[in-house]
């Protein structure tokens, strides 16, 4: 006897090309969504072959390919031909790129001719900003002008200087200002709203306020999306790993071998070899 398997629903994610409304759609229906950061071409195709969901252009590019200590010194200019080589490369997946320290902050208007050159010249779909409820005006500016927007709260790493390292945030009473940083910006517009290292009741907390969908990186599992930096999940980056990575990969020892192999290889004599040749 054989039984038919029942063909599932189509998800909400289950689209030829991600927007906005899928991913609020995702929320509403209780499906999950991913999202990875990705500074340029080949792995932004790899990605979105993959069926990630959404790609974050994210500062990290300042630890993770310019070198830097942190995301402080990231500039505009430095994020935008990744942004472009990223959005220029996917088929499927929503693209967001961070507003850099420095390139939002002053006015409403600064964060409008930002965001707007993301768009215009980056091919991005949604810009991100970190930060809470003071942001509101810039947030609504934004949206008003036409700009999909992601809010960053809990550990906010331009702000390390002034939150003092490195720390998980909303912590006991300090979820509370979390819920309503969260509040104000979705009543500003965004869309989605990105938690950092949050206590995982403190993310079950922000989300059940909001509407729209909550994405996580140490913020437990209840937010609709998981956003990781892809260098941490493949392995490709050396050192301490955050709490919150789950490595899938080893790319660092895959590389070191393949090129250490190389080296070898020229040294001895072996490569190149007659085929190799014309
Ligand atoms: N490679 C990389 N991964 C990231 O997740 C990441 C970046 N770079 N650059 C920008 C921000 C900075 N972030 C980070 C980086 C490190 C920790 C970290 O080391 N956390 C430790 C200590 C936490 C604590 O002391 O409470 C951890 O064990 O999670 C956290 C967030 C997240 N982002
Ligand atoms: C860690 C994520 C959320 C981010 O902002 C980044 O990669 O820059
Ligand atoms: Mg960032």
């Amino acid at each position: 006897m054989t039984q038919e398997t029942p063909r599932p629903a189509p998800g909400a994610l289950d689209v030829r090309r991600v927007r906005t409304h899928h991913l609020r759609e995702a929320k509403r229906r209780g499906e999950k969504f991913t999202m990875l950061t990705c500074y340029d071409a080949l792995t932004a195709a790899i990605f979105d072959a993959a069926g990630v969901d959404s790609l974050l252009v994210g500062d990290s590019a300042g630890n993770n390919v310019l070198g830097h200590a942190s995301t402080l010194p990231v500039t505009v200019d430095e994020l935008l031909p990744m942004c472009r080589a990223v959005s220029g490369s996917v088929e499927r997946a929503f693209v967001v790129v961070d507003l850099p320290f420095g390139s939002y902050e002053a006015s409403p208007e600064q964060a409008v001719a930002t965001a707007v050159r993301f768009l215009k010249e980056g091919g991005a779909h949604a810009v991100k900003l970190e930060g809470g409820a003071w942001f509101a005006p810039h947030v609504r500016a934004m949206v008003q002008a036409g700009v999909p927007v992601v809010a960053h709260i809990g550990f906010t790493p331009q702000s390390e200087h002034a939150l003092g390292g490195y720390r998980v945030q909303g912590r006991g009473d300090a979820a509370r200002t979390l819920v309503e940083d969260a509040r104000a910006l979705e009543a500003a517009g965004a869309f989605c709203l990105v938690m950092e290292m949050v206590p995982a009741e403190a993310a079950v907390a922000v989300d059940a306020a909001l509407e729209i969908p909550t994405v996580g990186i140490g913020a437990g599992s209840a937010t609709t999306g998981q956003v990781l930096v892809w260098q941490d999940m493949l392995g490709l980056r050396r050192g301490r790993m955050p709490r919150f990575v789950r490595q899938y990969a080893d790319l660092h020892g895959v590389v070191s071998d393949a090129v250490g192999r190389y080296v070898e290889d020229v040294r001895s004599g072996s490569f190149p070899g007659p085929e190799h040749g014309f």
